[in-house]
């Protein structure tokens, strides 16, 4: 029997059949689209939190502002508008409220942290997660008990000679450079700490300090590939069309991470060969034996792999916006340039135990990480079976629930005068006692939170206070306190270059040694 054969015998016949033959699975898709929207507004057991129709409707606007680099900003409107708690997705609710970390990523008596919401979490490319990534308990205790006692303070100081080459080779290549023109501190800061964390990762620096470039690996890293990876994340939010959606992702992201899985094979197995004992982050997990260790191969290069990134980009991005807030505002500058070289009279004094002593020093980049967190956006997590009380309010189980760093640093409720740089905070005695400080978290907090804390901020530090011990520093342009104006985020901030005069400090022992 032929299809018109099979429409006639229904009574229906030529163009009219095959219309209705396309029509009808359409409109059947299209009903069954409007009923999930009017379940999602109505009668979803998450309709009674407040927020906007379309958002609690559909995943689109969510989606739009997430893959245009504009939806940590964007929060900031809707908290405004709807108070702590907003339906930012069907099954998403966003908590601008103290309490809400706690909640939601601490351990608590009778309540453990609430997962990590493992569908918006892929593995990688040999199948496995990684210590970012696993949501699952077990497989996160296993990949990561080692690597706490490779960040360990204790490890961090044993590590202190290794990071002081890196500064004063910085410092080395800025005092040369100088006096040729502005420096674009973007560079500087990724090549420094992409040179740090693989030293301390793999025991190997990737040159860029030495080359005075970015690695080979590294290109491409910048720009297209948080876009591809954001992209990717946004379009799980339609998972009955995420492969035709896919289709439509920016190029380059497979490229790229070819080359992040072959560079890190390459990496961890030299690392393997080499037998000097040096104290980096896998010579915890050495010698390595499949039987013995806790973590299968994949699973050894997925973690360190992820270290690549979660060590260095991050800490690049709070260094540049800490300098930024200082050009801006420049008692600040001032201010702290005193504190660093009346305390830290000789170079031999610049070392960690000297810069974690200084207050105004950890003041200012509190305050630079409360106004632009490196990570800015919500890490989202899952109500567990049951539900759970969520700054206050019930949430059902199932419900995915986050805390946006960026909008509630910024909210006048918690932090008075939110959009000022006031260093003077984080200080005893300023008049910002009222602040709240519990909302501030730009590491995050609970088991989850980042490993990677002490070396970040000490790494911070180190360089920030070196760089203002040797130089004077200032905005290449008159207009270079809007460098942020219009900085994207994509999961990660967007940095574009940012050029600054630097003049080397003469020291009275310089010119003495002049004038002889
Ligand atoms: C200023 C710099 C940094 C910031 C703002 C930062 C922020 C964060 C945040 C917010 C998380 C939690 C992510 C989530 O919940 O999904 C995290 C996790 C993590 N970070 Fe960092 N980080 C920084 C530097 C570092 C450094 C230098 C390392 C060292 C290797 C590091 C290693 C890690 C690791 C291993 C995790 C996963 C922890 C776990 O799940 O057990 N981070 N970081």
């Amino acid at each position: 029997m032929t299809i018109e054969q099979l429409f006639s015998a229904f009574g229906l016949s030529g163009k009219y059949a095959v219309a209705s033959a396309i029509c009808a699975p359409l409109i059947a898709y299209l009903c069954y689209l409007l009923s999930i929207l009017m379940y999602n507004i109505y009668w979803h057991p998450l309709s009674k939190f407040p927020g906007p129709i379309l958002w609690a409707a559909t995943p689109i606007p969510y989606v739009w502002y997430q893959i245009t680099g504009r939806l940590p900003f964007i929060y900031e409107r809707l908290h405004d508008k709807y108070g702590d708690v907003v339906r930012v997705l069907p099954h998403k609710l966003s908590f601008r409220h103290p309490n809400a970390w706690k909640d939601i990523y601490q351990n608590k008596s009778g309540h453990k942290a609430m997962p990590k919401d493992a569908r918006s979490l892929a593995p990688g490319d040999e199948g496995v997660y990684n210590i970012i990534t696993a949501s699952n308990p077990s497989d996160h205790f296993r990949y990561s008990h080692k690597l706490h006692h490779a960040l360990s303070s204790k490890a961090l100081f044993d590590q202190e000679p290794f990071i002081t080459t890196y500064v004063d080779l910085l410092i080395f290549r800025l005092k040369a450079r100088c006096t040729k023109g502005p420096q674009d501190i973007v560079k500087w800061a990724n090549l420094i700490y992409f040179d740090i964390i693989s030293d301390l990762t793999f025991g190997e620096s990737l040159n860029g300090l030495e080359n005075e470039e970015y690695h080979p690996w590294l290109r491409g890293l910048f720009g297209s590939n948080m876009k591809s990876i954001t992209f990717q994340r946004a379009m799980r939010q339609f998972p009955h069309i995420f492969k035709f959606l896919n289709l439509f992702a920016p190029k380059g992201l497979a490229e790229q991470q070819i080359k992040h899985s072959k560079f890190v094979r390459e990496m961890v197995h030299r690392r393997m060969q080499d037998e000097s004992g040096r104290p980096d982050f896998m010579s915890y997990i050495l010698p390595y034996s499949e039987e013995h260790s806790l973590m299968t191969m994949p699973e050894v290069r997925a973690t360190y792999g992820a270290l690549m990134l979660a060590g260095s980009e991050n800490v690049a991005t709070t260094l540049v916006f800490t300098i930024f807030y200082l050009l801006k505002h420049p008692a600040a500058l001032q201010k702290l340039s005193l504190e660093i070289r009346s305390r830290l009279l000789t170079l031999e004094d610049i070392d960690f135990l000297g810069v974690n002593s200084l207050k105004y020093l950890s003041a200012v980049i509190n305050e630079s990480m409360r106004l632009a967190p490196a990570a800015p956006t919500s890490q989202p997590r899952v109500v567990t079976n049951g539900g759970a009380i969520v700054a206050g309010y019930w949430v059902p189980g199932g419900t995915v629930v986050g805390a946006p760093p960026y909008c509630t640093n910024r909210h006048s409720g918690y932090f008075k005068d939110p959009n000022s740089f006031i260093p003077e905070r984080w200080l005893k005695n300023t008049g910002y006692e009222s602040d709240k400080k519990s909302a501030f978290h730009p590491f995050q907090t609970g088991p989850r939170a980042c490993a990677g804390q002490l070396l970040a901020l000490t790494e911070v530090r180190i360089v920030l206070a070196r760089i203002l011990w040797e130089f004077e520093i200032s905005f290449r342009d008159a207009d270079g306190g809007k460098w942020s104006d219009d900085l994207e985020i994509f999961h990660l901030w967007q940095m574009k270059p940012l050029y600054i005069n630097l003049t080397a400090v003469e020291r009275i022992e310089e010119k003495e040694k002049r004038s002889k």
